[in-house]
Protein backbone atom coordinates (compact mmCIF):
# COMPACT_ATOMS: atom_id res chain seq x y z
CA UNK A 1 0.00 0.00 0.00
CA UNK A 2 1.63 3.54 -0.72
CA UNK A 3 0.90 6.71 0.83
CA UNK A 4 -0.56 9.54 -0.97
CA UNK A 5 1.38 12.73 -0.94
CA UNK A 6 -1.72 14.34 0.74
CA UNK A 7 -1.56 12.57 3.45
CA UNK A 8 -0.36 14.73 6.76
CA UNK A 9 -1.83 17.72 6.70
CA UNK A 10 -3.46 19.78 9.38
CA UNK A 11 -6.67 18.02 10.44
CA UNK A 12 -8.44 19.50 13.39
CA UNK A 13 -5.64 19.72 16.17
CA UNK A 14 -3.64 22.73 17.19
CA UNK A 15 -1.06 19.58 18.35
CA UNK A 16 -0.24 18.68 14.85
CA UNK A 17 0.79 22.37 13.39
CA UNK A 18 3.61 22.38 14.73
CA UNK A 19 5.75 19.29 14.11
CA UNK A 20 5.29 16.94 10.81
CA UNK A 21 7.63 14.14 11.86
CA UNK A 22 7.75 11.20 14.21
CA UNK A 23 9.65 12.13 17.27
CA UNK A 24 12.97 10.48 18.05
CA UNK A 25 12.73 7.45 20.42
CA UNK A 26 15.13 8.04 23.01
CA UNK A 27 13.86 6.09 26.09
CA UNK A 28 15.39 8.32 28.73
CA UNK A 29 13.14 12.01 26.66
CA UNK A 30 10.18 9.83 25.48
CA UNK A 31 9.20 7.20 28.63
CA UNK A 32 7.81 9.99 31.03
CA UNK A 33 6.61 12.44 27.35
CA UNK A 34 4.62 9.11 26.48
CA UNK A 35 3.43 8.57 30.00
CA UNK A 36 2.35 12.59 30.24
CA UNK A 37 0.47 12.51 26.93
CA UNK A 38 -1.47 8.86 27.91
CA UNK A 39 -2.91 10.51 30.68
CA UNK A 40 -4.16 13.45 28.90
CA UNK A 41 -5.97 11.10 25.94
CA UNK A 42 -10.08 11.53 25.84
CA UNK A 43 -11.55 7.80 26.81
CA UNK A 44 -13.33 8.20 23.11
CA UNK A 45 -9.56 8.32 21.25
CA UNK A 46 -8.12 5.49 23.56
CA UNK A 47 -10.78 3.33 22.56
CA UNK A 48 -10.17 4.37 18.90
CA UNK A 49 -6.19 3.86 19.32
CA UNK A 50 -7.39 0.07 19.77
CA UNK A 51 -9.44 -0.43 16.47
CA UNK A 52 -5.85 1.78 15.14
CA UNK A 53 -4.11 -0.81 16.16
CA UNK A 54 -6.17 -4.02 14.54
CA UNK A 55 -5.94 -2.24 11.55
CA UNK A 56 -2.26 -1.45 11.71
CA UNK A 57 -1.48 -5.17 13.32
CA UNK A 58 -4.07 -6.45 9.73
CA UNK A 59 -1.85 -4.45 7.96
CA UNK A 60 1.51 -5.86 9.33
CA UNK A 61 0.57 -9.11 8.32
CA UNK A 62 0.30 -8.02 4.87
CA UNK A 63 3.74 -6.99 5.10
CA UNK A 64 2.75 -3.44 4.57
CA UNK A 65 5.32 -0.86 5.70
CA UNK A 66 3.55 2.31 5.29
CA UNK A 67 0.32 3.89 5.63
CA UNK A 68 -1.36 7.27 4.81
CA UNK A 69 -3.72 8.80 7.33
CA UNK A 70 -6.49 8.15 4.78
CA UNK A 71 -6.07 4.55 3.64
CA UNK A 72 -5.98 4.06 7.84
CA UNK A 73 -8.86 5.76 8.13
CA UNK A 74 -10.75 4.16 5.64
CA UNK A 75 -9.58 0.98 7.60
CA UNK A 76 -10.57 1.93 10.89
CA UNK A 77 -14.32 3.58 9.62
CA UNK A 78 -13.35 7.06 10.75
CA UNK A 79 -12.56 9.85 9.25
CA UNK A 80 -9.03 11.09 8.77
CA UNK A 81 -9.14 14.31 10.65
CA UNK A 82 -10.13 12.61 13.51
CA UNK A 83 -7.55 9.82 13.28
CA UNK A 84 -4.95 12.36 12.64
CA UNK A 85 -5.96 14.40 15.79
CA UNK A 86 -5.96 10.80 17.68
CA UNK A 87 -2.46 9.96 16.68
CA UNK A 88 -1.50 13.57 17.82
CA UNK A 89 -2.53 12.62 21.39
CA UNK A 90 0.30 9.86 21.01
CA UNK A 91 2.98 12.13 19.38
CA UNK A 92 2.97 10.80 16.30
CA UNK A 93 2.21 12.91 13.46
CA UNK A 94 3.47 10.85 10.39
CA UNK A 95 6.02 12.50 7.52
CA UNK A 96 4.37 14.37 4.88
CA UNK A 97 4.28 12.74 1.55
CA UNK A 98 4.79 9.20 3.44
CA UNK A 99 2.34 8.40 6.06
CA UNK A 100 3.16 6.30 9.40
CA UNK A 101 5.33 3.25 9.35
CA UNK A 102 2.90 0.75 10.42
CA UNK A 103 5.46 -1.10 13.10
CA UNK A 104 6.44 2.34 14.42
CA UNK A 105 2.95 3.63 14.90
CA UNK A 106 2.17 -0.24 16.19
CA UNK A 107 4.87 -0.24 18.72
CA UNK A 108 3.74 3.80 19.99
CA UNK A 109 -0.16 2.24 20.31
CA UNK A 110 0.81 -0.84 21.95
CA UNK A 111 3.30 1.49 24.90
CA UNK A 112 0.37 3.52 25.19
CA UNK A 113 -2.41 1.05 25.64
CA UNK A 114 -0.12 -0.78 28.16
CA UNK A 115 0.03 -3.87 26.02
CA UNK A 116 3.88 -4.07 26.28
CA UNK A 117 3.25 -5.70 29.34
CA UNK A 118 2.44 -9.35 29.79
CA UNK A 119 -1.75 -10.30 30.18
CA UNK A 120 -3.08 -13.17 31.98
CA UNK A 121 -7.25 -12.81 32.17
CA UNK A 122 -9.36 -14.90 34.43
CA UNK A 123 -13.15 -15.12 33.78
CA UNK A 124 -15.13 -15.86 36.87
CA UNK A 125 -18.46 -17.02 36.30
CA UNK A 126 -18.93 -19.78 34.09
CA UNK A 127 -22.55 -19.52 32.59
CA UNK A 128 -24.13 -18.28 29.46
CA UNK A 129 -21.49 -15.42 28.95
CA UNK A 130 -18.74 -16.57 30.88
CA UNK A 131 -18.61 -20.23 28.85
CA UNK A 132 -18.86 -17.72 25.25
CA UNK A 133 -15.77 -15.40 26.46
CA UNK A 134 -13.98 -18.97 27.68
CA UNK A 135 -14.63 -20.12 24.53
CA UNK A 136 -13.89 -16.86 22.30
CA UNK A 137 -10.35 -17.91 20.59
CA UNK A 138 -9.89 -13.91 19.55
CA UNK A 139 -8.09 -12.96 23.18
CA UNK A 140 -4.94 -15.06 23.25
CA UNK A 141 -4.18 -13.22 19.96
CA UNK A 142 -4.59 -9.82 20.82
CA UNK A 143 -2.61 -10.29 23.65
CA UNK A 144 -4.93 -11.24 26.49
CA UNK A 145 -4.50 -14.49 27.08
CA UNK A 146 -7.37 -16.40 28.91
CA UNK A 147 -5.67 -18.82 32.08
CA UNK A 148 -7.90 -19.19 34.73
CA UNK A 149 -11.81 -19.83 34.92
CA UNK A 150 -14.15 -19.69 38.45
CA UNK A 151 -17.13 -20.71 39.16
CA UNK A 152 -18.97 -22.15 42.48
CA UNK A 153 -21.00 -24.75 41.07
CA UNK A 154 -19.70 -28.14 41.92
CA UNK A 155 -20.53 -29.51 38.66
CA UNK A 156 -18.41 -27.30 36.97
CA UNK A 157 -15.37 -27.63 38.82
CA UNK A 158 -12.77 -29.37 36.70
CA UNK A 159 -14.68 -29.67 33.68
CA UNK A 160 -12.36 -27.70 30.94
CA UNK A 161 -13.87 -24.84 29.09
CA UNK A 162 -11.88 -23.45 25.93
CA UNK A 163 -9.20 -25.59 27.27
CA UNK A 164 -8.89 -24.55 30.55
CA UNK A 165 -10.45 -26.45 33.69
CA UNK A 166 -12.89 -24.64 35.75
CA UNK A 167 -11.22 -23.76 39.35
CA UNK A 168 -13.29 -23.78 42.50
CA UNK A 169 -13.95 -19.68 43.42
CA UNK A 170 -12.45 -20.15 47.38
CA UNK A 171 -9.21 -21.04 44.92
CA UNK A 172 -9.03 -17.50 42.97
CA UNK A 173 -6.71 -15.89 45.30
CA UNK A 174 -4.03 -18.41 45.50
CA UNK A 175 -4.66 -19.44 41.43
CA UNK A 176 -4.55 -15.97 40.35
CA UNK A 177 -1.56 -15.08 42.49
CA UNK A 178 0.02 -18.23 40.87
CA UNK A 179 -0.81 -17.44 37.19
CA UNK A 180 -0.30 -13.90 37.69
CA UNK A 181 -3.61 -13.07 36.68
CA UNK A 182 -3.61 -9.25 35.59
CA UNK A 183 -7.22 -8.64 34.33
CA UNK A 184 -10.42 -10.49 35.87
CA UNK A 185 -13.97 -10.02 33.66
CA UNK A 186 -16.99 -10.89 36.03
CA UNK A 187 -19.52 -12.49 34.60
CA UNK A 188 -21.42 -13.85 37.92
CA UNK A 189 -24.93 -12.51 38.90
CA UNK A 190 -25.09 -9.07 40.65
CA UNK A 191 -24.95 -10.38 43.74
CA UNK A 192 -22.11 -11.93 44.85
CA UNK A 193 -19.86 -9.99 42.43
CA UNK A 194 -18.28 -7.53 44.90
CA UNK A 195 -17.14 -10.36 47.12
CA UNK A 196 -15.37 -11.65 43.58
CA UNK A 197 -13.97 -8.74 43.29
CA UNK A 198 -12.33 -7.94 46.33
CA UNK A 199 -11.63 -11.90 45.55
CA UNK A 200 -9.67 -10.69 42.25
CA UNK A 201 -8.04 -7.87 43.58
CA UNK A 202 -6.61 -10.20 46.86
CA UNK A 203 -4.88 -12.22 44.36
CA UNK A 204 -3.24 -9.43 42.82
CA UNK A 205 -5.92 -8.33 40.02
CA UNK A 206 -5.27 -4.75 38.65
CA UNK A 207 -7.67 -5.13 36.04
CA UNK A 208 -11.47 -5.44 36.06
CA UNK A 209 -13.66 -5.90 33.61
CA UNK A 210 -16.95 -6.08 34.94
CA UNK A 211 -20.59 -7.59 33.12
CA UNK A 212 -22.58 -7.92 36.27
CA UNK A 213 -25.39 -5.10 37.08
CA UNK A 214 -23.28 -3.55 39.49
CA UNK A 215 -21.08 -0.90 40.41
CA UNK A 216 -17.74 -2.26 41.82
CA UNK A 217 -15.76 -0.46 45.17
CA UNK A 218 -12.41 -1.00 44.53
CA UNK A 219 -9.07 0.43 45.94
CA UNK A 220 -7.10 3.78 44.10
CA UNK A 221 -4.74 0.90 42.22
CA UNK A 222 -7.54 -0.93 40.43
CA UNK A 223 -8.85 -0.39 37.28
CA UNK A 224 -12.64 -1.01 36.44
CA UNK A 225 -14.83 -1.20 33.05
CA UNK A 226 -18.30 -1.80 33.46
CA UNK A 227 -19.51 -3.42 30.27
CA UNK A 228 -23.36 -2.75 29.36
CA UNK A 229 -24.65 -3.80 26.41
CA UNK A 230 -28.36 -2.61 27.24
CA UNK A 231 -26.34 1.15 27.72
CA UNK A 232 -24.65 0.48 23.82
CA UNK A 233 -28.31 -0.16 22.54
CA UNK A 234 -29.61 3.06 24.28
CA UNK A 235 -26.34 5.21 23.05
CA UNK A 236 -27.71 3.68 19.79
CA UNK A 237 -30.96 4.89 20.09
CA UNK A 238 -29.92 8.30 21.36
CA UNK A 239 -28.30 8.91 18.17
CA UNK A 240 -30.93 7.46 15.85
CA UNK A 241 -33.42 9.52 18.05
CA UNK A 242 -31.42 12.69 17.38
CA UNK A 243 -31.03 12.25 13.66
CA UNK A 244 -34.55 11.82 13.38
CA UNK A 245 -34.94 14.74 15.08
CA UNK A 246 -32.45 16.90 12.71
CA UNK A 247 -34.02 15.30 9.38
CA UNK A 248 -37.29 17.06 11.71
CA UNK A 249 -35.71 20.15 11.64
CA UNK A 250 -34.48 20.24 8.35
CA UNK A 251 -37.58 19.44 6.96
CA UNK A 252 -38.88 21.89 8.75
CA UNK A 253 -36.45 24.53 7.65
CA UNK A 254 -36.86 23.59 3.61
CA UNK A 255 -40.63 24.59 4.11
CA UNK A 256 -39.54 27.61 5.46
CA UNK A 257 -37.01 28.72 2.69
CA UNK A 258 -39.88 27.14 0.41
CA UNK A 259 -42.49 29.25 1.67
CA UNK A 260 -39.74 32.02 1.49
CA UNK A 261 -39.40 31.63 -2.44
CA UNK A 262 -42.51 30.27 -3.43
CA UNK A 263 -44.39 31.31 -6.81
CA UNK A 264 -45.43 34.67 -7.13
CA UNK A 265 -48.88 35.74 -5.45
CA UNK A 266 -48.69 32.67 -3.05
CA UNK A 267 -47.59 35.09 -0.41
CA UNK A 268 -44.71 32.84 -0.15
CA UNK A 269 -46.15 29.65 0.44
CA UNK A 270 -46.33 27.37 -1.67
CA UNK A 271 -49.35 25.08 -2.34
CA UNK A 272 -49.99 22.23 -0.86
CA UNK A 273 -47.83 22.37 2.16
CA UNK A 274 -50.66 23.74 4.43
CA UNK A 275 -48.84 21.59 7.09
CA UNK A 276 -45.49 23.66 6.98
CA UNK A 277 -47.47 26.82 6.69
CA UNK A 278 -49.18 26.00 10.25
CA UNK A 279 -45.78 25.17 11.54
CA UNK A 280 -44.93 28.55 10.73
CA UNK A 281 -47.79 30.29 11.96
CA UNK A 282 -46.98 27.84 15.42
CA UNK A 283 -43.24 29.65 15.80
CA UNK A 284 -44.47 32.68 15.04
N1 LIG B 1 -23.27 -6.32 30.60
C1 LIG B 1 -23.92 -6.97 29.68
O1 LIG B 1 -24.12 -6.48 28.60
C2 LIG B 1 -24.40 -8.32 30.03
C3 LIG B 1 -24.91 -9.18 29.07
C4 LIG B 1 -25.30 -10.44 29.48
C5 LIG B 1 -25.18 -10.79 30.82
N2 LIG B 1 -24.70 -9.89 31.72
C6 LIG B 1 -24.53 -10.20 33.14
O2 LIG B 1 -23.49 -11.18 33.21
C7 LIG B 1 -23.72 -12.01 34.34
C8 LIG B 1 -23.75 -13.45 33.88
O3 LIG B 1 -24.84 -13.68 33.01
P1 LIG B 1 -25.14 -15.16 32.53
O4 LIG B 1 -26.29 -15.10 31.62
O5 LIG B 1 -23.88 -15.78 32.03
O6 LIG B 1 -25.57 -15.84 33.93
P2 LIG B 1 -25.58 -17.38 34.29
O7 LIG B 1 -26.56 -17.52 35.38
O8 LIG B 1 -25.73 -18.22 33.07
O9 LIG B 1 -24.11 -17.64 34.85
C9 LIG B 1 -23.65 -17.13 36.07
C10 LIG B 1 -22.56 -18.10 36.59
O10 LIG B 1 -21.96 -17.47 37.71
C11 LIG B 1 -21.77 -18.48 38.69
N3 LIG B 1 -21.68 -17.81 39.98
C12 LIG B 1 -22.67 -17.29 40.73
N4 LIG B 1 -22.18 -16.71 41.84
C13 LIG B 1 -20.85 -16.89 41.79
C14 LIG B 1 -19.80 -16.54 42.66
N5 LIG B 1 -20.00 -15.87 43.79
N6 LIG B 1 -18.54 -16.88 42.31
C15 LIG B 1 -18.30 -17.56 41.17
N7 LIG B 1 -19.27 -17.93 40.31
C16 LIG B 1 -20.52 -17.60 40.62
C17 LIG B 1 -22.96 -19.41 38.54
O11 LIG B 1 -22.69 -20.68 39.09
C18 LIG B 1 -23.09 -19.44 37.02
O12 LIG B 1 -22.31 -20.48 36.45
C19 LIG B 1 -25.02 -11.52 34.95
O13 LIG B 1 -24.72 -10.63 36.00
C20 LIG B 1 -25.72 -10.79 33.83
O14 LIG B 1 -26.59 -9.80 34.30
C21 LIG B 1 -24.30 -8.68 31.34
Amino acid sequence: MTADGADVQDGDGQAEADSRTEPKQSPEIEVPAARERARAIPEAAVARLAVYLRALSGLADQNVSTVSSDELAVAAGVNSAKLRKDLSYIGSYGTRGVGYEVSVLIGQIERTLGLTRKHSVAVVGIGNLGHALANYGGFPSRGFPVSALFDLDPDLIGVPVGGIPVSHIDDIVKVCTEREVTIGVIATPAQGAQEVCDRLVAGGVTCILNFAPVVLQVPENVEVRKVDLAVEMQILSFHVARRQQEAAAEADQSAVDGADIGPPGSGGQVPGDVESADRMVERL
